[in-house]
């Protein structure tokens, strides 16, 4: 870690204090997103930011403001409490971290942007942001998902990047954001395109003794293991709730893992086969195929029968977090619609059918040699 931190203040801009003498410009990180990873995410950097002499110590919060039970504001509890206790209850975030529902004013002074809310609120935001920051800003995005657009799909830091005019890079990997609130160890996976040192910088300011953070020089390779993963948690919460067992939920894991790398490739020829072993990759399949909100979701939506919707179940489960799954099944779906490859995508076509309700779950898992749509052949 210690040459990073040179060759960081090496970088910095030189500023100079009210006496005209020379200081270190320090950055100042905002987190735009305040949900179950979000805050996590805002904890563990403000946990860094204490340490490193490049950064401000305070850690920005972007909140969407909401009204809790009890009549208050959820920023003002979150800024009273230092927890935010409707989407991490019982976590302190660090004293550092300042929960602010004004976007514009979140980001105005921030040089560091670390973008962590569902991918589905991405689009506004980024429309919101446009022109509101600051020239210079280095870009993370924490977001598992994409968006599909007439000219085609585009992933979320993409997205950022075009709207605002930014680089962006992205961090991934296998995150349950509960199990990293209480320290558990975990790893995860830098996604850069071109400047291993703007990488680095990012792997400081995330990296604590429980969460060991690696960079790799597949921006699209990381990004796409954990938007398609979710796809693939979904089948898994199907095969739970059918009761299949642990050798279908291993043979889905496997055909879907063999689908994600195949779309990727397919949207990206620069992607790396090896981004597939990193934390990103086959780890964060396990996790969320085991232990995820979207496995939870559709485990509840099988047991159902089908009979009750994503929607209904998302919001009586999750209490006001959001699955990303069924909105990217979607979107894979209209991708491999609009090329022509959905039969070369089995699973991830039928988890979109199952989701709609245009197939029954139990398709999950039904194989024969003559039912070619079917995922286990
Ligand atoms: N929770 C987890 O364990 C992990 C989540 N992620 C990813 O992080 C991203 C963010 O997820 P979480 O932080 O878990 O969020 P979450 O699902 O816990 O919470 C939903 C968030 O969306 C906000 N929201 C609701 N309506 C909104 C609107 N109209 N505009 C903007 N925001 C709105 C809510 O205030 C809340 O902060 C997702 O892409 C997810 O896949 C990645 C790794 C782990
Ligand atoms: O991305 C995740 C773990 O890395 C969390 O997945 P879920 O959204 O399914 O909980």
């Amino acid at each position: 870690m210690a040459p990073a931190q040179e060759q960081l203040e090496g970088e910095q801009i030189v500023a100079q204090n009210e006496d005209g003498t020379n200081c270190i410009e320090r950055s100042r990180v905002t987190v735009i997103g305040s949900g179950n990873w979000g805050s996590v995410a805002a904890k563990l950097i403000a946990s860094n930011t204490l340490m490193l002499d490049s950064f401000h110590d305070e850690v920005r919060m972007w909140v969407y403001e909401e009204v809790l039970p009890s009549g208050e504001k959820l920023t003002n509890v979150i800024n009273q409490t230092n927890e935010n206790v409707k989407y991490l209850p019982g976590i302190k975030l660090g004293k550092n971290v300042v929960a602010d529902p004004d976007l514009d004013n979140a980001v105005k002074n921030a040089t560091v942007l670390v973008f962590v809310t569902p991918h589905q609120f991405m689009e506004g935001i980024c429309q919101r942001l446009v022109g509101k920051i600051k020239p210079d800003v280095e870009a993370i995005s924490l977001i598992k998902g994409m968006e599909v657009k007439m000219e085609g799909p585009c992933m979320i830091s993409s997205l950022i990047s075009d709207q605002l005019g930014i680089n962006c890079c992205v961090l991934m990997g296998a995150n349950i954001a509960n199990e990293i609130a209480v320290e558990k160890f975990s790893e995860a996976t830098v996604g850069f395109r071109e400047n291993k040192e703007v990488a680095e910088r990012w792997v400081q300011l995330f990296s604590t003794p429980y969460f060991q953070v690696t960079a790799v020089q597949d921006v699209e390779g990381v990004e796409l293991c954990g938007t398609l993963k979710n796809v693939v948690a979904i089948a898994a919460g199907l095969v739970d709730g059918l009761e299949m067992g642990n050798n279908t939920k291993a043979a889905i894991m496997r055909i879907g893992l063999r689908e994600m790398r195949a779309f990727s490739k397919l949207m990206f020829s620069s992607v790396r086969d090896s981004t597939f072993f990193e934390s990103c990759g086959v780890a964060d399949l396990i996790t969320t195929c085991m232990g995820g909100r979207n496995r939870k979701v559709a485990e509840a939506f099988a047991k159902n029968g089908g009979k009750r919707s994503f929607d209904e179940l998302e919001a009586e489960l999750l209490q006001g977090q959001k699955l990303q799954g069924v909105s990217t099944a979607k979107e894979v779906y209209a991708v491999l619609s609009n090329r022509g490859w959905l039969e070369m995508f089995p699973l991830f076509t039928t988890v979109h059918e199952i989701c709609v309700g245009r197939i029954p779950p139990t398709a999950i898992v039904e194989y024969s040699e003559h039912k070619p749509k079917c995922c286990l052949t």
